[in-house]
């Protein structure tokens, strides 16, 4: 039953895509509506059970038969399958069974990659060039032409801190080698050779589990308890108010707060800031958005204060309407530094210059320094994203689904902070409580689409970028039914 706003939604978008390669050419079996018979069924909880003899199963949903999931929908073992709005925490860019992926997953070259697997540093192979100048490197950021790879976001993360302190830490010693102290120091872990030195983070901020990442990862405490930490600064994230463009001077006063705030951090904080780093949108923290003054104020703090700004997008890259986020931000300096992962599915940082090298070699390394197999992934679905337009095709489809959200969080006013206007399909609203927004979100699930969470009370939609009209339909039609059902 199409309610007015999934309708609207399916006509604007609809109007859009006619006449372009849709996802029921990509993905001709992809199912048209979900299917959920017995949730969870008798298979997930009994192989769930097996499953949990020997990996923790603890935060498991269901599981999951890829091998039929298709396009927008996960199937599972029981044969259920859902209308998939987020993704794989938001890291599956393209759909399931990619038909020109899978292609790409069987080419000599892939295969190659996958059993000739390289130490990159030491043996890099004959077409890392060619996969990188091709492929990341063409979606790179403005202003930046360099790359280092890296195993996941938190690796990415923390490759970019080390980058940093190097960076910094070469700069004071100018032409200077090692002294000797440092060399011995070092060793034990003192200083000079192991500085004092940190990385400053914002409030809510998610970066990470890693030893290094976990201690700029602010979100939530669970993530961190028992673990030992840096003692590293933390500054305040704004907190607006939504639809931003309702709450322009409020908003703007709590940015400047926080840009008070931090000011007075780079002035007064006893330790040597090596680096900022930074969420265009916070994901895992909460959907939480800051408008591109904040991040200019930012940007010209860093440059201010000999801070390097590291930009961290393993969530938001590919996710936002355009390949970065922070290319909404008109920056007049680029950053120092932009993470990727999730999405992208390789994993690294970009810069321009020096910054990711230094002299001496085996300072940021490893034994694989990347995956060539991951890198050639990430050229095809870079490929596929230019071949189709696809950003500009989720811009669309994510301006008129944050419409249809609109409608709804009037006759439900439940469903509050609606935010991602203009972020493509990055979009969140929050429900009245955790409890409402975790019933809210197993609801879905029963009635056939699979949703995620962030922060204390928001429901988030992450789907992929072959989500459109018909796909958005059905899933304003289940959260309709799911909101009539818990509050009417
Ligand atoms: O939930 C998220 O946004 C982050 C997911 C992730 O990387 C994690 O939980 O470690
Ligand atoms: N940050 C982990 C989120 C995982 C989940 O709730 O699905």
């Amino acid at each position: 039953m199409l309610t007015a706003s999934s309708r609207r939604a399916t006509r604007c978008l609809g109007q859009t895509l006619r006449g372009v390669t849709t996802a029921a050419t990509i993905f001709p079996n992809e199912p048209s509506v979900p299917t959920v018979n017995t949730f969870p069924g008798p298979k997930s909880k009994q192989e769930l059970a097996s499953l949990a003899r020997v990996y923790d199963t603890t935060t498991a949903y269901f599981l999951t038969d890829y091998y039929q999931s298709v396009g927008n929908y996960i199937a599972d073992v029981d044969g259920n399958k859902f209308l998939d709005v987020y993704s794989q925490i938001a890291s599956i860019p393209l759909g399931y069974s990619n038909p020109k992926l899978a292609e790409l997953a069987r080419s000599p070259q892939m295969v190659n990659a996958i059993v000739n697997r390289p130490a990159l540093g030491v043996f890099p192979s004959t077409d890392y060039y060619e996969i990188l100048s091709q492929g990341l490197l063409s979606a790179a950021p403005p202003g930046m032409d360099q790359i280092w790879t890296t195993l996941s976001g938190s690796d990415a993360n923390e490759c970019a801190f080390k980058a940093a302190f190097m960076h910094q830490a070469a700069r004071k010693r100018g032409d200077a080698s090692f002294t000797a102290e440092e060399l011995s120091s070092v060793m034990l872990n003192q200083t000079p050779g192991a500085p004092v030195s940190t990385i400053l983070s914002f409030s809510k901020g998610f970066h990470g589990r890693l030893f290094g990442s976990l201690s700029t990862t602010r979100s939530k405490e669970i993530h961190k308890l028992d673990i030992p930490a840096f003692d590293w600064p933390v500054a305040p994230f704004p907190q607006l108010r939504y639809p931003l463009e309702e709450f322009i001077s409020e908003n703007r006063a709590e940015e400047q707060r926080c840009i008070l705030e931090l000011t007075q951090i780079f002035e007064t904080y006893p330790k040597d800031i090596a680096a900022v780093i930074v969420e265009p949108i916070q994901a895992e923290g909460g959907d939480n958005h800051a408008s591109a003054w904040f991040f200019q104020q930012v940007r010209t703090l860093t440059k201010k204060y000999n801070v390097l700004m590291i930009v961290d997008e393993v969530q938001t890259g590919l996710g936002t309407g355009k390949f970065w986020a922070h290319e909404h931000w008109n920056l007049d300096m680029p950053p120092d530094m932009v993470t990727f992962s999730k999405k992208v599915q390789a994993a690294g940082f970009f810069y321009s210059g020096k910054i990711g090298r230094t002299k001496e070699g085996y300072r940021q390394f490893n034994t694989w320094c990347g995956d060539p197999s991951k890198a050639l992934l990430a050229k095809g679905i870079i490929e596929q994203i230019k071949d189709y337009d696809l950003l500009a095709r989720a811009a669309v489809t994510g301006r008129n689904l944050y419409d249809s959200l609109a409608e709804i969080s009037v006759r439900f006013p439940q469903v509050s902070n609606l935010r991602g206007k203009n972020r493509a399909t990055f979009l969140a609203f929050d429900l009245p409580s955790g409890k409402e927004r975790d019933a809210f979100l197993v609801k879905c699930r029963h009635a056939g689409v699979n949703a995620g969470g962030s922060g204390a009370r928001a429901v988030r939609l992450r789907p992929g970028l072959w989500f459109e009209g018909k796909h958005a339909e059905v899933m304003l039609a289940v959260f309709e039914g799911v909101l009539k059902d818990m509050y009417k």
